[in-house]
């Protein structure tokens, strides 16, 4: 779905524009004079405006930079009247992306939205030069990275938006920062989860219903659709929806309209769609359970967050954030954690991903009330169990295993390809770079006889990395 603005001062060209492009699926608004289009178009959020050339108020083409100032930066199609070759080219070196000639098909109108569309798309993919404010997103590792870039993408136009991710992850988290970053971020930003819509009562709390509509309809409802005029709807757990739901919800996708219960006038309402799952909708599709048309119109853009145990590097951060504000929330002075404590959370896996590893910070800080720094044992009783089973699990083959495979000597490996605990690779690397660290701080720290600043310029690391590597090693820096 796109906004789109039409300028015309020919109201019934305007009438049948804002019919069709409604029909495939868009929104649209409609304005008669070249001023008027200038301050909706600075106001909202439009992708794409098409702007006649001469209008009552003035002359479209020489006020193709006010348009293009606007913060949403709209493609600007130019209507040109039948037969002006030179209007056309006119436009175009003028910067217009594209032009139309008066009367359009219906063909020609949606060929030109998508293929500004897909234009918009690849620029705003490429232009990395957007800042978002992240809203409490913590995380710099490449992947977060990644998906910052696509935040900054979605925040600047109005289309559909699916976020994918296990439970946990952030999806709502970062629907809500698409929201704060858009246009759209004064309007309602509306949450629903469609596990909990049971299809029965689906259309009414989707469409909004009147008083007597139904037996128990006591009083007139909005409904989700129109809660979120103007502003951002985001409906988790959209691979819940039950199937007739999805064939009802598609219609008001495709047509921007909806009659509520027991009302006499279809309404309209101008929400930004993002939906999110941790379930697999091209499965689902395969399986005949989701349909594929709403796939497709779901995921104009498509965010996938990527699992906590794919992107540990990012543990430090959450908990340098988390701790702080767990222990202020607790009213209580803010702990340390030690380096078994961030090896703790590096080991473990992390299947409830960020939400868990909040609960799990929660939790360590309350079962530390009376202590500065947290500690392994100040973990959750099902995390410790966790990582005492792997660890005694694969300690013995494991750590055998790591010494041959790492071990300096020429001697035969021992082949460890029968047992059940071959280490993967990522492990024994890490061993090895473990192994490699340790020795080398300590070694550091008595060639720069404790002098921070130079153990900073010998080994090349930053501060905040030198720091976090003792840390991590359960070293103490009593630096001078
Ligand atoms: N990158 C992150 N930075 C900081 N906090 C995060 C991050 N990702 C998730 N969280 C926190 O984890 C918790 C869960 O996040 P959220 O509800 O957005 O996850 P979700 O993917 O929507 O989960 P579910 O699929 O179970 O609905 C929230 O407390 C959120 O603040």
């Amino acid at each position: 779905m796109a906004e789109i603005l039409v300028i015309d001062d020919d109201l019934i060209f305007n009438e049948v524009m804002e019919e069709q492009i409604t029909r495939l699926g868009h929104d649209c608004d409609t304005v008669a004079s070249l001023y008027k289009g200038i301050s909706r178009a600075q106001k909202g959020a439009y992708d794409i405006v098409f702007l006649d050339v001469t209008l009552p108020d003035g002359n479209g083409l020489s006020e193709l930079q006010a348009f293009k100032n606007a913060a949403s930066a709209p493609e600007i199609v130019i209507l040109t009247g039948y037969g002006d070759p030179e209007g056309a080219e006119v436009a175009i070196k003028n910067g217009a992306w594209d032009y139309i000639q008066k009367p359009a098909s219906i063909t020609t109108i949606q060929l030109t939205i998508s293929r500004a569309l897909r234009f918009r798309l690849t620029k705003l993919q490429s232009d990395s030069s957007r800042t978002v404010v992240r809203h409490g997103i913590i995380g710099n590792s490449a992947k977060i990275k990644e998906c910052m870039d696509h935040i900054a993408q979605a925040a600047t136009s109005s289309i559909n938006v699916l976020i994918t991710g296990d439970t946990g992850t952030g999806k709502e988290m970062f629907a809500k920062a698409i929201h704060l970053n858009s246009k759209r971020a004064g309007k309602p930003f509306i949450v629903a989860d469609c596990t909990s819509i049971p299809e029965t009562l689906a259309e009414s709390l989707l469409f909004g219903h009147q008083k007597g509509a139904f037996t128990g309809a006591s009083a007139n409802s909005l409904g989700l659709f129109l809660q979120a005029d103007e502003g951002t709807l985001f409906l988790d757990e959209i691979g819940d929806l039950s199937l007739p739901v999805q064939k009802s919800f598609l219609r008001v996708l495709q047509e921007r309209k909806f009659r509520p219960l027991g009302a006499r006038e279809e309404k309209q309402s101008k929400f930004r769609l993002i939906s999110a799952t941790n379930r697999h909708l091209e499965k689902m599709i395969t399986e005949g359970v989701f349909r594929k048309d709403l796939y497709y119109r779901l995921r104009a853009i498509h965010i996938h967050l990527p699992p906590l145990r794919e992107r540990m590097e990012d543990i430090p951060l959450l908990l340098d954030y988390y701790i702080p504000k767990v222990c202020e929330e607790m009213d209580i002075k803010t702990k340390k954690y030690s380096g078994e404590f961030l090896n703790a959370c590096l080991e473990y896996d992390w299947p409830g991903n960020v939400r868990e590893l909040v609960n799990a910070v929660n939790n360590s800080c309350s079962n530390a009330i009376n202590d500065n720094e947290l500690f392994l044992y100040h973990m959750p009783l099902e995390i410790r169990a966790h990582l005492a089973k792997k660890k005694v699990n694969s300690t013995v083959v494991h750590d055998e295993a790591i010494q041959s495979i790492t071990s300096n000597s020429h001697a035969e490996p021992v082949s460890y390809t029968g047992t059940d605990n071959f280490p993967t690779y990522k492990e024994s690397r890490r061993a090895v770079v473990d192994q490699m660290e340790s020795r080398y701080l300590r070694e550091l720290l008595k060639h720069s006889s404790r002098d921070f600043k130079k153990a900073c310029n010998v080994s090349g690391l930053s501060r905040a990395r030198l720091y976090e590597l003792f840390k991590k090693h359960s070293i103490s820096v009593k630096y001078h």
